[in-house]
């Protein structure tokens, strides 16, 4: 049982900053989430401390890396940030124009390429972007002042540089009904009670990326409401060790292996996702960091906008591309096979599909258009179609990855056989590829490999491409209304020579 005192249910804004202070480098980041009045179930069991658990360090390690490459890289990592006049970390910062926003696609690659799994801030970011505007939007609708509060927690925001997670996905129960419809009212999440210092929610997240390892998360609709969902549509932000909260742990594929001796056959065993089902059970949320309530109207809005930004998000997994090209050269050159012609082609075919991934989340941030609020917002269609594609490739990309180092990927044997004294040497001996290449190196790729197409970061480079940001109907949802197909007849007929049907248009 963690000893350590939850703060007051209660608790005032002001009280829950108090406890914050500005974070500077990857290690004061890994300090803060020490000593947590936090709940956290893994395996059945409530964790003391979760940084130091060998299944849930790697994906601390792995968020890390973003203050990291800050200071070792700030021009690609920091932007000034006009709200608090200072460098903030790229994460935190408001978009000023669609130059950031390629900025940020840029970074999100090198975070790939430098961890090879889901570094778990992105999320978070897209919140920051998506609330400047529709915060904006609703106060000019209905006169309230959720923009003024948005701007002050972003200055508390950026001045602490605390990571932010994104709660939209409920766990939706019977996906046929809507919130209000549900057998059991929680299933999305909702407010319970008003009080004068503000409101009650209860409900879970589900899924949650990166929400252990964040210190505050914003709970938000997951999709559009009806007039009857009205207390479904809440927007708060909630530190993550507020009173009433527990998270329960997701698994990954292979994730056992984080607990065994010896570190090759973990893959990658500095980094690792992680998603945690976040429950709240009757939190509060001082009026300060309520952002909706009740404006149902605004819902799906949020859920669009949230979108165009998140799906060209999903560029980082061309960073993780990257290493399984590497990844697929490097072993097809230990097996003596790289200078074959389908090699070659197989390599360029897998680059080819990354860099239709990435073209497409630049061009959608290169297409970016200012809101009311001032704020740039990603083109939809062309994130859309980036999302679309990294539901589909980074699987074909994998394939191939997989064809390139032969089936020793998943028949190799512990790296605890290769220590013993009988059966050690006998896989040295066999298990060689080229023989001016220690078998360890081969060892070491196949992996790397299996990691990430099968193992613990296969959550991250695939499954998370198939799902996270919206299952591949809702790109298609979201092309279907842009596509403007009736324009398009009509570039056709003018061409045809048919004339216009004016009846259709
Ligand atoms: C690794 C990972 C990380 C994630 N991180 C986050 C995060 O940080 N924050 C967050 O908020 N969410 C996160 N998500 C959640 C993600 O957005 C959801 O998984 C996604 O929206 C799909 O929802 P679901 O998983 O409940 O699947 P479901 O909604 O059950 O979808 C399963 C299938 O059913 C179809 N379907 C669903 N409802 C209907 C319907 N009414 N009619 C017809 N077909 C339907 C879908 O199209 C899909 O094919 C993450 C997901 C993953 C896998």
């Amino acid at each position: 049982m963690n000893a350590i005192a939850t703060p007051p249910r209660e608790e005032s804004a002001e009280r829950r900053w108090a406890r914050f202070k500005p974070i500077v480098t990857g290690d004061d980041y890994v300090a803060s989430l020490r000593n947590r009045p936090v709940s956290v179930y893994l395996f059945g069991e409530l964790i003391a401390e979760p940084v130091d658990h060998p299944i849930i360090r790697p994906s601390i390690n792995a968020l890390k890396q973003t203050y990291d490459l800050a200071t070792e890289d700030p021009e690609l990592a920091t932007a000034h940030s006009d709200l608090i006049d200072a460098p903030v970390n790229r994460f935190l910062h408001i978009v000023g124009s669609p130059g950031d926003l390629v900025a940020k696609n840029r970074m999100q690659r090198r975070m790939g390429q430098l961890t090879g799994t889901c570094f778990q801030r992105c999320a978070g970011l897209d919140t920051v972007s998506v609330l400047h505007s529709i915060t904006y939007d609703i106060d000019a609708k209905h006169g309230t002042t959720y923009h003024q509060r948005y701007l002050e927690f972003m200055r508390h925001a950026q001045k602490n540089n605390i990571v932010l997670g994104a709660g939209m996905t409920d766990p939706k129960g019977d996906r046929s009904k809507r919130p209000s419809e549900q057998a059991d009212p929680d299933l999305f999440m909702h407010v319970t009670r008003r009080t004068e210092q503000g409101i009650y929610v209860t409900g879970a997240k589900a899924h949650m990326t990166g929400g252990l390892n964040s210190h505050w998360i914003c709970v938000m609709p997951t999709m559009n409401m009806g007039e009857k969902d009205k207390d479904y549509a809440v927007v708060g932000m909630v530190p993550g060790d507020a009173a009433g909260m527990t998270y329960i742990y997701g698994r990954q594929s292979c994730d056992t292996r984080a607990m065994e001796a010896g570190e090759i056959d973990k893959g990658n065993a500095k980094f690792g996702g992680q998603e945690v089902l976040v429950v709240f059970d009757d939190v509060f949320i001082p009026h300060e960091h309520v952002l909706m309530d009740g404006e149902y109207e605004f819902a799906q809005e949020m859920v669009a906008r949230f979108t165009s930004y998140h799906r060209a998000s999903y560029v980082c997994k061309t960073g993780l591309g990257d290493v399984l090209v590497g990844a697929a050269a490097t072993i097809a050159e230990y097996n003596g096979a790289d200078q074959a012609s389908h090699i070659k082609d197989k390599l360029v075919e897998m680059t080819h599909l990354n860099e239709t991934i990435y073209s497409s989340a630049i061009a959608s941030s290169h297409e970016a258009k200012q809101l009311p609020s001032g704020i740039f917002m990603n083109d939809s269609m062309l994130a859309n179609v980036c999302k679309h594609n990294v539901t589909r490739f980074p699987y074909e990309i994998s394939r191939l990855a997989q064809d390139l180092a032969g089936g020793l990927m998943v028949t190799l044997p512990s790296e605890q056989d290769f220590d013993h004294e009988v059966a050690g040497p006998m896989l040295r001996k066999y298990l060689m590829g080229r023989a001016n290449v220690p078998v360890e190196h081969r060892q070491r790729l196949l992996r790397l490999i299996e990691n990430m197409t099968l193992g613990r970061n296969a959550v991250g480079y695939l499954t998370e491409s198939m799902h996270g940001a919206g299952s591949p109907q809702a790109q298609r949802i979201q092309i279907l209304r842009g596509m403007e197909v009736e324009r398009k007849k009509g570039y056709a007929e003018d061409l045809a020579g048919v004339g216009r049907n004016e009846e259709r248009v």
